[in-house]
């Protein structure tokens, strides 16, 4: 079952200390009299990847500025590795790594110095040479920051924010502007940070990178959260799909009455599709009927949801709320 984010209040109420880097209760950030972030309760524990997701606006970077001691919010709690984030700044950034949105680099140092100096600033710096080569910097490291492009200054942004050892890394939108080969080296060094135990919280308009990366998320709109849980969980909220062409020859009344919330729909060119909520159930009883009718289902597909179409329909429910 997907969690409900009410759910998670409750949840939270349980929340192991030990376990737990992040805990957020109730919170509420506003600018002027406009709420951005209403009333928002998830946790993460320590060790996993928490993804955020959500539609422009809905108050991602908001939560990940006040969870990074950089707001004080308005109302409601929040536990980062135990501490206050707004009243323990220091302490924290100690202890976690942040990547912005937007990072404010000296133009005129080089990559090399720029690491260097970034190095001197930190109690716990790690191998620079490995990360710039992990991350494709390292025949870059004597040209300046100014003369970097986009994707080049983003990974330059991820490798500093990994540098100082972090136990929390809080990354807000990591890749966006890299290429497909710049995306999936990012994604290693992501994979490599979480086999050490790192904790991350990540936001991302790229679905398939949350898919990929994350142990559990969440996705917000408009301030609140609209769902959250597992990925295992929120995929399996939307029904799954099994699709074949209809083998010509067999009646549409010999297949099984399946039990259920299960949707049958004749597509176009005699593709033939089932929205299951069960989809090992009814995989089987297609596979039996195949082989008692003795036919071939061509262009065969049997899937989960994926996060796309979970995404979408949060926004949709409340586009067609607004309609009504
Ligand atoms: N400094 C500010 N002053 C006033 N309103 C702001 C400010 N910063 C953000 N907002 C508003 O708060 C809401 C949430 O913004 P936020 O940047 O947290 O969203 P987001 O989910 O990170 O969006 P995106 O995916 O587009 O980066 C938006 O409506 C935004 O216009």
């Amino acid at each position: 079952m997907i969690d409900d984010p009410g759910a998670d209040r409750s949840a939270a109420a349980n929340v192991d200390d030990v376990n737990t880097a992040i805990d957020v209760r109730d919170l509420r950030c506003s600018y002027g009299t406009f709420e951005a972030v209403r009333g928002v309760d998830f946790h993460v524990r320590t060790g996993e990847l928490f993804a955020l997701l959500g539609t422009n606006g809905a108050g991602k970077t908001t939560t990940l500025e006040t969870l990074e001691g950089l707001r004080k919010p308005s109302a409601g709690t929040v536990r980062v590795l135990g501490m206050d984030p707004y009243e323990d700044r220091k302490q924290l950034h100690r202890r976690a790594g942040i990547m912005l949105q937007e990072s404010g680099f000296a133009g005129d140092l080089t990559v090399a110095e720029t690491v260097r100096l970034w190095q001197r600033l930190s109690s716990r710096p790690s191998d620079a040479d490995s990360a710039m080569e992990r991350l494709g910097l390292a025949h870059r490291r004597d040209v300046r920051v100014k003369q970097l492009s986009g994707g080049e200054r983003r990974r330059l942004d991820l490798l500093l924010a990994v540098l100082t050892k972090p136990e929390l890394l809080f990354l807000d939108e990591p890749t966006t502007g890299l290429d497909p080969e710049s995306r999936e080296a990012a994604w290693q060094v992501v994979r490599d940070l979480l086999a050490d135990g790192v904790t991350m919280l990540l936001t991302t308009h790229y679905l398939h990178e949350a898919e990929s990366l994350a142990h559990r998320l969440a996705i917000m709109h408009e301030g609140e959260l609209a769902v959250s849980g597992s990925l295992v969980d929120v995929l399996s909220s939307e029904r799954a799909h099994i699709s074949f062409d209809f083998p010509s020859g067999v009646a549409l009344g010999s297949l099984p009455s399946f039990a259920g919330e299960v949707d049958v729909e004749q597509l176009h060119a005699g593709q033939f599709r089932l929205r299951t909520p069960d989809l090992e159930r009814d995989l089987t009883a297609v596979v039996q009927w195949r082989s008692a009718h003795e036919v071939s289902l061509r262009r065969f597909r049997a899937h989960h949801a994926s996060l796309d179409e979970i995404f979408h329909r949060v926004v949709d429910r409340d586009g067609d709320a607004e309609r009504r």
